[in-house]
């Protein structure tokens, strides 16, 4: 936590990026669980590296899984499933989503056209939802900043529950995001990456540190 901003680090794919992602104070590591991914890893990967991993929670990112694909993550133990799905899945696909993991473990990351918001009807079945930036042809993972403003009017318009604000998140843009959106729990992927799937310790570190600097009380574009 910096200064009452959560932060998780997605696409890990290696111990030794996890390492990093622990030594800059990650609340979270994510661990991409989706074939098309360039970060995607599998669960025997996972398995394989589970217990030398840093005491953080552990997310497991997925997307539209079947129930046993679910099911199979849930045997792994992670803290969280953030499943990103499309705005047109059947409601008991997600109801069994939320059973499966229990709403307190499961973070929606649906992929939001520009002019829809969060369907009502979804928000009983997770306390967390991500907003990550729409592209007509991926799930995740765009690189690119998508619209704070809408962020901002679903974290103020329900309150209850936890907003993860995702994509294209990077050392220089980080400060402008926490500004214009309040948001106090953020998502980087690809933005502190060497190259897809590999992570980069000094983009990281920057990353925390403008994190630092735009967070602290005395700067006047933040309300903590
Ligand atoms: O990174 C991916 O390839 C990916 C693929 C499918 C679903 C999610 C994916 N990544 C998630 O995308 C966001 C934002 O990434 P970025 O900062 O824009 O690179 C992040 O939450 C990842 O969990």
């Amino acid at each position: 936590m910096i200064n009452g901003v959560r932060l998780k680090v997605c696409g890990l794919t290696s111990l030794v990026d996890a390492e990093a992602a622990d030594a800059i104070g990650a609340d979270a590591l994510g661990f991409i669980f989706y074939p098309k991914s360039p970060r995607g890893i599998t669960l025997t990967q996972f398995a394989a590296m589970k217990d030398r991993l840093p005491p953080r929670k552990k997310v497991a990112v997925c997307v539209e899984p079947s129930a046993p694909e679910l099911a199979a993550l849930v045997g792994l133990g992670f803290d969280h499933y953030q499943i990103h799905f499309g705005t047109e899945t059947p409601f008991p696909i997600m109801a069994g989503w939320s059973h499966l993991t229990g709403r307190n473990r499961l973070w929606l990351a649906p992929k939001l056209p520009p002019e829809q918001d969060v369907k009502p009807d979804w928000l009983p079945l997770a306390d967390t939802f991500l907003l990550d930036t729409f592209h007509a042809d991926k799930f995740g993972g765009t690189g690119e900043t998508g619209d704070w403003a809408k962020f901002k009017r679903h974290r103020d318009t329900h309150p209850g529950k936890t907003w993860i604000l995702s994509g294209g998140l990077k050392p220089d843009n980080v400060a402008a995001a926490v500004s214009a959106t309040g948001a106090k729990f953020l998502d980087v992927n690809s933005g502190v990456e060497l190259s897809p799937g590999v992570k980069d310790p000094a983009r990281l570190k920057a990353l925390v540190l403008a994190l630092h600097h735009a967070t602290k009380q005395d700067n006047p574009s933040y309300s903590a």
